[in-house]
């Protein structure tokens, strides 16, 4: 494990749907006492606070203003990290089928885009300083534009990637559990059409200059987790 940072250590990961992004993120995040950011549930929230408030999502200017006024409240915690809208718990609302097939229509309005980027490196930058969750340790944040657009300036940038094969089949086992090894077809629309919506205003399958790439087709959970915890190390020593 890399040696406790001596100034904040800031870690940039991106990836497509399902490469693991989310969970190989937190573990990197306990594992070395970081906060952990999921702009993916900034992006889910958003569908979720616009659907709750009846906006259609088709009308683009009305979805930027509801977002604009949208009361999201983040957690940082990586062992617990809630989404909270307006004083609502929407960590299991944002996770439904319905928000993740509407959530792409949210996503690639680049008004709201501008709106969670602000949020993001807003909440990158309160843990820099000591008064952050962390304590100024620093934070993993990860998502699709992270490493290009969010925090290019990030410690550590990587893109986690993984077959499509691998992606399809953990989304298919953590949707309907072992059962659903063989309901892989159903997940593909899930999985496959929203990171082709969603590429078209982020770039998260080819790695940008000075971005890693891990690919855990092969890998354990653990192994992908250890292997990030690499990168990092050395990107730490070189600090
Ligand atoms: N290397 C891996 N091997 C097997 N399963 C993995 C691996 N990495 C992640 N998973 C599992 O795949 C699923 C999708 O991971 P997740 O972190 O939600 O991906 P993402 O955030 O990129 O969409 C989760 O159930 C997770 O536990
Ligand atoms: N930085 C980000 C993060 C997520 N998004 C979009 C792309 C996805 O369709 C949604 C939800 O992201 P999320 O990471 O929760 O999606 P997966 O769990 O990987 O399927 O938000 C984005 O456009 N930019």
């Amino acid at each position: 494990m890399p040696e406790t940072p001596t100034r904040p250590l800031v870690v940039a990961v991106d990836g497509p749907s399902g490469s693991g992004k989310s969970s190989v993120s937190r573990a990197v995040a306990s594992r070395l006492g970081l906060a952990y950011l999921d702009t993916g549930a900034m992006y889910r929230a958003a569908t979720w606070w616009c659907l709750d408030q009846g906006v259609a999502l088709v009308d683009g200017d009305a979805v930027a203003a509801a977002v604009r006024a949208m009361p999201l409240v983040m957690g940082v915690d990586p062992k617990a990290p809630g989404v909270h809208v307006g004083g609502t718990d929407v960590a299991e609302p944002i996770r439904t089928t319905e928000i993740s097939a509407a959530v792409s229509a949210v996503a690639t309005n680049l008004e709201v885009r501008d709106e969670l980027r602000r949020l993001q490196r807003a909440a990158i930058d309160a843990e820099r300083s000591d008064g952050g969750f962390s304590g100024g340790r620093g934070i993993v944040a990860e998502g699709r534009d992270i490493t290009t657009v969010v925090a290019p300036g990030a410690d550590a940038r990587l893109l986690l990637t993984a077959s499509e094969e691998a992606r399809l089949a953990r989304r298919a086992l953590e949707i309907h559990g072992q059962a659903g090894v063989a309901q892989v077809e159903a997940t593909r629309d899930q999985v496959l059409r929203r990171d082709s919506d969603d590429a078209t205003v982020s770039s998260f399958h080819v790695a940008a200059d000075g971005v890693a790439t891990v690919d855990s087709s092969a890998l354990s959970f653990e192994q992908t987790v250890d292997a990030v915890l690499a990168v990092i190390e050395q990107v730490t020593a070189d600090r």
